[in-house]
């Protein structure tokens, strides 16, 4: 039986311009729909989304289509999607690397080895709080700062030395005032990281 995803866009050979694979040559799969419209959402899904695209297609028609050693599977909220665990196997199965971009409000068992991105949401969007096992599960953390009161929202759940990354980007339309909060929590935090969505200042999908 095939098996379809909706797709809001998929892209190839282009580079991870967030987190922890920065700079990786990677390819995406970006999933349709997301119902958590974060304010700032720079993927159009902050008012729900309804007019962007949202296209049923095969999972081996997406294999056909990869390049690269990693692929990102983002959105949209990928999570919401039955059908992402066997996309990830899928992927795997041909000997390549998944990294999942999520805001960690749904769960699904996924394959260990896949490269779990949590960039939590629960402050813009309270009804849609990181669920407990996404926390464990998660590789890394990825905090939009766009006022400085984030660190301080999830510090209880953020790890201590030695933990898993923690990355600190910066809100993009408010940047400029965002970035030097950023840096001065990166003083107060030395084992946090910057990301910086590298690909929008290289100006690349
Ligand atoms: C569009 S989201 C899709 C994946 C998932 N829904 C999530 O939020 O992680 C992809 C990444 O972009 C980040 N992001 C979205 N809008 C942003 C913005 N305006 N400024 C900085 N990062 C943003 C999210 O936090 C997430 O790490
Ligand atoms: N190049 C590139 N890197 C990304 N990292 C996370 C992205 C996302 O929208 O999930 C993204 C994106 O949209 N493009
Ligand atoms: S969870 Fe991700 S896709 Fe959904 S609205 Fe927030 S940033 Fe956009
Ligand atoms: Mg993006």
């Amino acid at each position: 039986m095939t098996d379809y995803i909706p797709i809001h866009e998929t892209f190839q050979q282009t580079i991870q311009g967030e987190g922890y694979w920065m700079g990786s040559p990677v390819d995406f799969i970006r999933l349709a729909g997301c119902p958590v419209r974060c304010p700032w959402c720079d993927t159009g899904y902050g008012e729900g989304g309804g007019n962007l695209p949202r296209e049923m297609r095969s999972i081996e028609v997406l294999l056909g289509e990869l390049r690269s050693r990693r692929v990102v599977i983002s959105g949209g909220e990928p999570l919401i999607h039955p059908q992402l665990p066997k996309l990830i196997d899928a992927i795997e199965a041909t000997g390549r690397s998944v990294s999942v971009e999520t805001s960690g409000a749904f769960w699904q068992p996924l394959s260990p080895q896949a490269w779990i991105t949590l960039s939590p949401k629960t402050h813009v969007s309270p009804r849609y709080p990181v669920v407990p096992e996404m926390w464990e599960r998660a590789n890394e953390i990825k905090l939009v700062v766009e006022t400085g009161l984030e660190l301080e929202f999830y510090a209880r759940y953020l790890p201590q030395e030695n933990g898993i990354p923690v990355f600190l980007q910066p809100e993009w339309t408010s940047r400029d005032r965002a970035l030097p909060i950023v840096l001065a929590q990166l003083r107060q935090f030395p084992t946090y990281r910057l990301s910086v969505q590298l690909h929008k200042y290289l100006e690349v999908p």
